[in-house]
């Protein structure tokens, strides 16, 4: 049998923007272990508020959020921020990497946070990531001395350095060229064929989503395939 990785049920949101109005409505599916979903939809359809939702940032909503087996839904926020920290690593459209540090410690910086790992440990697991996205050369430069497709591939390994459940991405290849997207499509695969890592993905690139292993298509508010 698959192993639920997430899952929500009958998630509904709304904003009061001055008078109510829906956003979300009764959002009901299930991510498996090792799968590679992306999430596609017009703009404004709510993919970003599903995923604030889905990444435990946004706590205001109807319905159930579980992680790992784990319900989200009502716990309180200290608790949330060791969940997240812990079982769900984020890439973004842009890395938010610090300039100032080396991108071993731009990768360590969660793994510290985490605080199960001794510092030599956490070193140790970050060159790994590194190893695993192919960027393990770089880890003494200063992160703002690589290139834009270096970047994100440092923030993949930052998002890996906990071995999360699940990783969650908001348009990860959309600040990148077209050659640099590809690379970035074929990390998550690799990571999800290869490492059974569990993927999220909010794209507007269709032949990124064409190429996953599952598309969830959104439009005003709900899943319609
Ligand atoms: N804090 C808020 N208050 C009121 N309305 C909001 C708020 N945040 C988002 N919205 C509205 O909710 C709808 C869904 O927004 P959301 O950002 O989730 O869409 P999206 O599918 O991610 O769009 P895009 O693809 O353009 O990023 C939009 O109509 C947006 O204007």
């Amino acid at each position: 049998m698959n192993e639920v990785i997430l899952e929500t049920r009958h998630i509904n949101k709304s904003f009061h923007d001055p008078v109510q109005w829906q956003v979300l409505k009764d959002i009901t599916f299930t991510v498996d272990k090792g799968e590679f979903v992306t999430v596609v939809g017009r703009s404004g359809c709510g993919k970003s508020t599903l995923l604030y939702i889905l990444s435990t940032m946004d706590t205001d909503y109807e319905g159930e959020l579980l992680i790992d087996q784990e319900v989200m839904t009502r716990r309180k926020e200290a608790v949330l921020a060791r969940i997240r920290n812990e079982k769900i690593g984020f890439v973004f459209q842009f890395h938010y990497l610090l300039n100032e540090f080396s991108v071993l410690k731009n990768v360590m910086l969660p793994g510290l946070k985490l605080g199960k790992y001794t510092a030599a440990e956490v070193e140790h697991r970050a060159m790994e990531k590194l190893k695993m996205v192919d960027v393990h050369h770089l880890a003494h430069k200063r992160a703002n001395l690589i290139s834009g497709g270096e970047k994100q591939r440092v923030a993949i390994a930052r998002a890996l350095i906990n071995d999360p459940a699940i990783i969650m991405g908001d348009e990860p290849t959309g600040n990148l060229d077209k050659k640099n997207g590809q690379m970035v499509f074929d990390i998550f695969k690799q990571l999800a064929e290869v490492f059974k890592q569990t993927l999220l993905i909010v794209t507007h690139d269709p032949d990124f989503a064409a190429r996953s292993h599952r598309i969830i298509e959104m439009d005003d508010g709900r899943i319609v395939k």
